[in-house]
């Protein structure tokens, strides 16, 4: 049944920014969420901002810049939705400090990145960018020249995760030996097994591919002692984030001949749309393969993509369920019954704040019939249930708001 909100449905204003698939637009309104402002492309640090002053909920992908200053400016924001993997483009501090939920969609793009980096190994073995190149030119490179099949070569993955492990399977289909790196212990996929070190993987890998998420240990992850460490001749890629590698590194040994080839999908600094100019030190090297950050860009991605995260906002506001939330206490909760009122409390994590919900509750007389509550990191969420219909005016809302460390109150009745 659906529930009602503290705000009418039609007066949730929803922003999408960076072109999110039209499912996400038809999920929404399907949901009830009229009130939905679709974008093509990434706003600039000005606009951003005037859009998502009065949005309740925002979408977007790897492009937009999500810092404190611009979520300070959305004030009436609820959740956040990350239409992609990577939440490196949001202050998830700053949004769960404000009572802001951010969700993402961690599995839908994985496959398409795992099957773009696995053309990438037989194009770059094959030595295909530069004959591409030559050829665009009017030259005819037809030799063997650097040239190898990928079966029976090596390939390192750095990062065993979603994709790593993705790759390692459709890899070893082709033939290749399979070796990996990854921080915690991962079950190896297939013959596929695990190095000590990713120093050990460095030397014995034919083709080293980055699947690390952003954080502060991949900055800057791989410059020139650890290009250093990889077979002469060896081809690195790298469609995680732009700041694992040191590009100026990573450019002087393709061009000394230590790196026979690389494709890159990522960058350091990347366009903020496509009338900026791609500035990168790997421009004009032939046997680079040089993409625009397309590794999740699939129509199959995009439109799972759209409907995964659209659902995920949807369940949030007409809910509560944080279910999948990447920086705030996850709380499933069942569907709300229209003959409930269900309040959502986002506080600091302090001590005794539950007693004083409570309390509100108490002090009117009205019994609790459900209640939730888990903390992470410095915020508490606890929802709370009441077998009666509580209407907006009542002066709950308000006590419960004036609790000191009070982030956020919503109800749904
Ligand atoms: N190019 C694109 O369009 C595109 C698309 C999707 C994802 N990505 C990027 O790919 C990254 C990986 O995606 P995923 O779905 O496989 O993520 P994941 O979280 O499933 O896997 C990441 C793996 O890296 C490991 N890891 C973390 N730090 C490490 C370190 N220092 N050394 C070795 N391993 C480490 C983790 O333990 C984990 O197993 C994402 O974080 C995102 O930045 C890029
Ligand atoms: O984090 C991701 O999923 C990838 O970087 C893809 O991002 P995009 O949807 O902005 O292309």
């Amino acid at each position: 049944m659906n529930s009602k909100l503290s705000l009418e449905k039609d007066k949730i204003k929803i922003v999408l920014l960076e072109g999110i698939h039209e499912n996400a637009v038809k999920m929404f309104k399907e949901a009830g969420y009229s009130n939905v402002d679709h974008y093509p492309a990434a706003l600039d640090a000005d606009e951003l901002k005037s859009v998502v002053s009065d949005a309740h909920f925002l979408g977007i992908r790897s492009r937009t810049k999500l810092t404190e200053e611009v979520i300070e400016a959305a004030s009436k924001l609820t959740s956040i939705g990350c239409f992609c993997i990577g939440t490196n483009q949001v202050d998830l501090t700053a949004a769960a400090m404000r009572g802001i939920p951010v969700f993402n969609a961690p599995y839908s793009n994985t496959r398409s990145v795992a099957e773009l980096v696995l053309g990438q190994i037989i194009m770059l073995l094959r030595g295909v960018p530069q004959r591409s190149a030559a050829a665009h030119k009017g030259g005819w490179l037809k030799n063997a020249k650097g040239s190898y099949e990928a079966r029976g070569k090596t390939l390192g993955i750095i990062g065993y995760g979603h994709i790593g492990s993705q790759l390692s399977v459709l890899a070893e289909s082709l033939g290749m030996n399979v070796i990996y790196f990854d921080v915690i212990n991962k079950l190896a996929m297939g013959n596929a097994s695990a190095c000590s070190s990713m120093d050990e993987l460095l030397a014995k890998s034919d083709v080293v591919s980055l699947h690390v998420p952003a954080n502060d240990q991949t900055k800057n992850m791989i410059t020139a002692a650890e290009i250093a460490k990889m077979k002469q001749g060896a081809h690195l890629i790298n469609a995680a984030r732009g700041n694992v590698i040191v590009i100026d590194d990573l450019a002087a040994a393709l061009e000394s001949g230590h790196l026979a080839g690389a494709a890159l999908d990522v960058f350091p600094v990347e366009p903020a749309g496509k009338d900026e100019e791609f500035e990168s030190p790997l421009r004009g090297m032939d046997n680079v393969i040089l993409t625009p950050h397309i590794g999740g860009s699939t129509q199959e991605a995009q439109e799972n993509i759209g409907i995964e995260v659209a659902d995920k906002l949807i369940t949030y506001s007409d809910n509560g369920s944080t279910l999948g939330a990447v920086n705030f206490p996850e709380v499933s909760l069942p569907v709300k019954d229209r003959t409930h009122t269900r309040f959502l409390h986002i506080h600091r994590n302090v001590p005794g704040v539950l007693l004083k919900i409570n309390d509100v509750f108490a002090s009117r007389g009205i019994n609790i019939s459900g209640q939730y509550l888990r903390s992470e990191g410095g915020v508490g969420y606890v929802v709370v249930e009441v077998d009666e219909e509580i209407k907006p005016g009542a002066g709950v809302r308000k006590e419960l708001a004036a609790i000191e460390g009070t982030l956020r109150v919503r109800f749904l009745f």
